[in-house]
């Protein structure tokens, strides 16, 4: 499977936020997408995953075969946001998520024991503090499969010990033959990786 994006233009309110965006992943690559605030990291990621127009170009998903025809059905997106109810369990987000992404290979408590949250599965989302709805977020990723991963600023909120766990996740999807493009302002922790800089601002 490959993730192609060529000579991709996206733009914000009718303005140009970037232009001229090219890359190909292939399984077991990644991207980490840099860059200042405002120069248009989560545009990029928006527009891969399908969730805002892209206004020229290319983006799209070569030999996904019938399961993964299209970068929206291979792609899991994780924004700023963690698309959770605040009012439903931990369990009840990722049983809806599930049964939206499809099942993966990890049922939802061992999603949740690898990000450090067995045991709070019965708690309202709500009650979470932000680092651990940033790993019920992450949990997300697990139970489903989805080769292609799009990570907004996935470290937010996180604590040592959850940025080194999510690092040996992304290192475990590349493995495994997924893709992982990830914007971020930190280190993720992954070696070998491919790198693009978003350079504009736009104020
Ligand atoms: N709905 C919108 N209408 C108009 N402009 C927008 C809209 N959403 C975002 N923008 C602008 O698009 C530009 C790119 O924003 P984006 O969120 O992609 O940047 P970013 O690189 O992810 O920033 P950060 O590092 O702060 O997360 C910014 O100048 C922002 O103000």
């Amino acid at each position: 499977m490959r993730l192609i994006a060529e000579n991709l233009s996206g733009e914000r309110g009718g303005e140009p936020v970037f232009e001229d965006i090219g890359f190909t992943l292939e399984n077991g690559e990644a991207l980490i997408v840099t860059g200042p605030n405002g120069s248009g990291k989560s545009t990029l990621l928006r527009v891969i995953a399908g969730l805002l127009p892209h206004a020229s170009g290319r983006i799209g998903i070569e030999g996904g075969g019938e399961e993964f025809p299209t970068v929206a059905a291979a792609c899991h997106y994780l924004g700023h946001q963690n698309a959770m109810k605040a009012a439903l369990t931990v369990r009840e987000n990722l049983e809806f998520w599930q049964s939206f992404a499809g099942s993966g290979k990890l049922g939802i408590a061992d999603a949740l024991d690898d990000v450090g949250l067995g045991g709070l599965s019965h708690l309202p989302f709500g009650y979470l503090s932000t680092g651990q709805k940033r790993r019920a977020a992450i949990a997300k990723l697990r139970i489903s499969h989805r080769p292609v991963w799009l990570l907004d600023e996935p470290t937010a909120g996180l604590d040592k010990a959850s940025d080194a766990r999510l690092a040996g996740l992304m290192r475990d999807h590349c493995a495994a033959g997924g893709i992982v493009v990830a914007a971020t302002h930190l280190p993720l922790g992954l070696e070998g990786v491919k790198a693009l800089e978003m350079g504009r601002v736009h104020v």
